[in-house]
């Protein structure tokens, strides 16, 4: 499943509300760039004056005075600018705050298994590039935009006031920008989509191999992985350099249209002032307005594209908050902590179900191990349980409680599943074992961190338990990280636990050990163990055997023996000989 992108509709809707609610800091900023852009328009009526006071031979005081206010008008000008830029730039951070609380805010809340098919990179790229992008475009072109806009509406305004003759030099620019711009606007806005899916392709692939690096490295994927970042990269190059055509094109067109006016103006004006109807003066105040205006108009063309952007990375954003989140209402279960399975089925991609109608009853506090061929489902099933995928179809529950629809804070406490990937946080290991919102004790920490036989590793620890671990901090070692995710699983304390293959990556012997503490430990918990090695069988209270989406053997270790069907096949196979 890929993330949605928000349609137009919702996108403005979104901007209108925004807007809505910062009007008031949103007034004061046009106020000031209005008042900015006023002030500023003064200043060629006031050189103007100069020049036909200095051809009629006007007094020194009267162009001193002249000069003076200009200098004044300039400072004025900078001065409420930089008052209207601080204005713009609050509003900015306030919009960014909100915008990227609200986008990870949602995603905190999305269902395990939504990120994990949309892919953790596209995520990322949306929570991270896609906001600074809005951000950028709030900050700088809608600023800019209101500045260019008001500057162009009176600048033309004040031309027109000034000669409507000369104004008319402005026209010739009009079928050029026009005819340019519409060209290029319904082709730049599918590209800009395709440049930005392209990077958060790339993005999203270069997360997943560094993410996988162990993995890549021990299966020698390299070579696999750099074809797909560079197929990727491929992609949002072509996209890119689609995008730049197109600007190529564009841009040369908008110099043209700034230049030409001014060409036409200074014709015209030549023509009229040799006619009489004009004065020179006149023409060098029309002649700036026009040289004044060439610049908003770059500004504006150039600052909607950046607001193109940012309305892109915006279809983006909110197309997160689209995906339909976990519930978030505490649920009280219905005193029934059984595991209930009825037809479940599951499919990964619509047409491929790989889990075909399982039905299953664990009582609570029943141990039950899994065991079958890599690919029977063994770990969708895991998954199913531990609320992370829903069935596609039928249900998992307990008692009469969906655990999918349980909200991510609750199902945590009810049950968890420890697979042989453990992620170990680059902070403490106080904070990599405590979860949020729980306090434990030293003694509570240390506790859990014995149970799994880490005590002596604790005490080799330079700073205890305020040993920073992780990238940068003390290295912990595949296997240790799976015996910490158990000290974990005993501090949240959920009546079941899913174990996928959870100690995989210990020896044998350690294995064994931890697997036998863990059986007191775990003592009283409803616990789905997926195993590999069958002598964790041994000690269930049920083996169910899975073989191509299904169970096919259900039942005691001694009693699917005497069945002699494919568990006892599989335990003799595994018996050393
Ligand atoms: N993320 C995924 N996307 C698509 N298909 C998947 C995904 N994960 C597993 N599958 C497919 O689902 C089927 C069941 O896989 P699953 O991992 O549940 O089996 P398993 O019995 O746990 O195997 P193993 O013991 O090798 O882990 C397999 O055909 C597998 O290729």
């Amino acid at each position: 499943m890929k993330l949605p992108l928000a349609d137009g509709r919702t996108a403005r809707r979104w901007a209108w509300q925004t807007l809505r609610a910062h009007r008031g800091r949103l007034a004061a900023m046009m106020l000031l760039f209005g008042l900015a852009t006023v002030v500023g328009l003064v200043g060629p009526q006031i050189l103007g004056r100069i020049v036909d006071g200095v051809v009629a031979g006007t007094t020194t005081e009267r162009i001193d005075l002249l000069a003076g206010a200009f200098l004044v008008v300039l400072v004025a000008n900078a001065l409420l600018l930089r008052a209207a830029r601080m204005r713009a730039t609050l509003l900015g951070e306030h919009l960014l705050a909100e915008s990227r609380e609200g986008v990870v805010g949602h995603a905190l809340r999305l269902p395990l298994g939504t990120v994990e098919s949309a892919g953790t990179g596209d995520l990322l790229s949306r929570a991270t590039t896609d906001v600074d992008r809005l951000d950028f475009a709030i900050r700088n072109a809608a600023p800019e935009i209101t500045t260019a806009l008001i500057t162009v509406l009176l600048t033309g305004t004040a031309m027109v006031l000034t000669s409507p003759l000369l104004a008319c030099g402005m026209l010739i620019a009009v079928p050029l920008m026009v005819f340019s711009t519409r060209w290029y606007y319904p082709r730049s806005l599918p590209t800009l989509r395709r440049v930005m899916a392209g990077w958060a392709d790339v993005q999203s692939s270069t997360h997943e191999s560094v993410e996988g690096a162990r993995t890549v490295a021990a299966l020698r994927l390299g070579g696999r992985r750099i074809a797909r970042n560079e197929q990727a990269l491929d992609s949002a190059v072509t996209a890119e350099c689609r995008h730049r055509g197109l600007l190529t094109v564009w841009l040369p067109c908008l110099e043209l249209s700034y230049v030409l006016p001014i060409g036409a103006i200074l014709l015209i004006g030549g023509w009229a002032y040799w006619g009489g109807s004009v004065e020179i003066g006149t023409v060098i105040t029309v002649v700036l307005y026009a040289q004044a205006m060439s610049n908003p108009f770059d500004e504006l063309f150039r600052r909607l594209e950046e607001l193109q952007t940012g309305y892109t990375a915006l279809q983006r954003i909110l197309g997160v908050n689209q995906v339909p989140t976990a519930a978030a209402e505490r649920q009280e279960l219905d005193g029934s902590r059984d595991l209930v399975v009825r037809d479940a089925r599951f499919a990964y991609r619509e047409d491929r179900e790989v889990l075909h109608g399982i039905d299953l009853t664990v009582p609570a506090g029943q141990r039950l191990v899994v065991v079958g061929p890599s690919g029977a489902g063994k770990s969708t099933l895991g998954r199913l349980i531990a609320g992370i995928s829903r069935p596609t179809s039928g249900s998992v529950a307990f008692g009469r409680t969906e655990i999918a629809d349980l909200p991510p804070e609750q199902l945590r406490g009810e049950v968890v599943l420890l697979t042989q990937e453990q992620h170990i946080f680059a902070c403490t290991l106080r904070d990599n074992l405590a979860l949020p919102d729980q306090d434990f004790t030293d003694g509570q920490l240390t506790d859990a961190l014995k149970a799994v036989g880490l005590q002596e590793w604790l005490r080799s620890l330079p700073d205890g338990l305020d040993t920073v671990l992780g990238a940068g901090g003390h290295p912990v070692p595949a296997s240790r990280a799976q015996q910490l995710a158990l000290a974990r699983v005993l501090l949240a304390d959920p009546h079941t636990v899913v174990l996928d293959e959870a100690t995989s990556l210990l020896d044998n012997a350690t294995s064994r050990e931890l697997e036998q503490a863990l059986a007191t430990l775990l003592d009283g918990r409803t616990v789905i163990a997926i195993a590999h090695r069958l002598h964790s069988a041994r000690n269930a209270d049920r083996v169910a055997v899975m073989s191509d989406g299904r169970i096919v053997e259900l039942g005691s270790h001694d009693e699917l023996l005497a069945a002699g069907g494919s568990y006892a096949e599989l335990y003799r196979v595994a018996q050393p000989s």
